[in-house]
């Protein structure tokens, strides 16, 4: 069979957020045709396995094309290991480290870092994620785990949290909520490198860093101590948060450290009743400093009572409601996001890059 047609049909599928297609990018890896059966191996090396739907949408095209009566796709994920910003040594198995953060406090940054954590895992990659924010670590609540504590059977390393198919830790569960809050910035990152490199996380494509909120020494060196990939800023529209995410951004170019893109969070109110939406803090506030600073604007999240709700109890949109406009816009910025971590990534053998203890 010629299979030149179909290549060039591939060829010429790109979703939005790819910087290339699947063909010229390498991730197509066999086509053949067999007993009516047109067979098309496809190994992406980020998560983005919501990416089927579009691709099943060329089928009856590539049908046609290959004279076949159906098409059967065999999409796999083998995500690759881009090098991290920093000289500080690699985690066993952990392929990328994606550190969340804000220039201020209450803006949402763990709520982001959560939700995406979850759409990363539900697009087909393995998850970690670690809470480092020592000023009110919130993630054991937010995942419906605070009661729970990692286990510790040879006295030296923990066994992470599993919580809706991703492993997670945090100084939440190893100091009162109230005690971590004093640490001065030393013990607050010694008892930092320990929970990152203590924590048997196995073999993990993205581990997700919920950062302390600010831009101050604490974040930096916790910036610089953590093996980090690439940073997203979570900042909400107004004015004053604008201007600390900005310092956020700047933070993580002093160390070399590439911000991914800025989530604008509580970006504008949309009524639950009939749907109108409202900016209730300004219009545009993420947009324009993206441009001003060269940095993608990953997404925009409503002010949504019942998001607020969920997290509160435990139990995150992406979970009991993944079909919701809310989880979709999750999982938008979540394939952004690894696609242009991709892309925009140095690619390292992962074989001899995480092995390294
Ligand atoms: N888009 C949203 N709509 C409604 N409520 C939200 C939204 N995002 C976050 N919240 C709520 O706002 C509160 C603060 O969110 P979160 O803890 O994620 O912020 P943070 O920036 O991590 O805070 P901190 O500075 O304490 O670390 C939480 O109650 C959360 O449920």
């Amino acid at each position: 069979m010629n299979i030149e047609p179909i290549r060039q049909r591939l060829s010429r599928f790109k979703p939005a957020h790819w910087a290339q297609d699947p063909v010229s990018a390498g991730f197509v890896r066999s086509i053949d045709c067999q007993s009516d059966v047109l067979t098309i191996a496809v190994t992406l090396p980020f998560a983005d396995l919501a990416v089927a739907e579009q691709l099943n949408g060329l089928n009856d095209e590539l049908c046609e094309l290959a004279g076949a009566h159906r098409v059967d796709w065999q999409l796999h994920l083998d995500v690759a290991t881009l090098a991290h910003a920093n000289d500080a040594p690699a985690l066993s198995g952990v392929r990328n480290i994606i550190a969340v953060s804000s220039g201020k406090g209450g803006v949402g940054k763990s709520t982001t870092a959560v939700n995406l954590a979850l759409a990363l895992s539900r697009l087909g990659g393995r998850v970690g994620l670690l809470d480092a924010d020592i000023y009110g670590p919130s993630i054991p609540m937010m995942l419906g785990v605070a009661g729970e504590r990692p286990a510790s059977d040879d006295g030296k390393t923990m066994a992470p949290v599993q919580a809706h198919g991703v492993k997670a830790n945090s100084i939440g569960f190893l100091v009162g909520a109230n005690d971590a809050t004093v640490w001065r910035g030393p013990m607050a990152s010694k008892a930092l490198e320990q929970i990152l490199r203590e924590t048997r996380w196995g073999e993990l494509d993205y581990l997700v860093v919920d950062l302390p909120p600010g831009t101050g020494d604490i974040q930096l060196t916790i910036a610089q101590q953590v093996p980090t990939t690439a940073a997203v800023v979570v900042t909400t529209p107004q004015n004053v948060a604008l201007a600390d995410a900005v310092k956020g951004i700047n933070m993580f170019g002093k160390v070399n450290i590439p911000v991914l893109g800025v989530v604008e969070n509580m970006s504008y109110h949309q009524c639950s009743q009939c749907g109108h939406k409202e900016n209730l803090f300004g219009e545009g506030g993420g947009g324009h400093l993206c441009n001003e600073h060269g940095v993608p604007l990953l997404g925009q999240m409503p002010l949504n009572a019942t998001l607020c709700q969920q997290m509160d109890a435990g139990t995150p949109v992406m979970v009991v409601d993944p079909g919701s406009e809310v989880a979709g816009r999750y999982l938008d910025m979540a394939a952004r996001l690894a696609a242009s971590l991709y892309f925009s990534g140095k690619k390292v053998p992962t074989t001899l890059y995480t092995r390294l203890v």
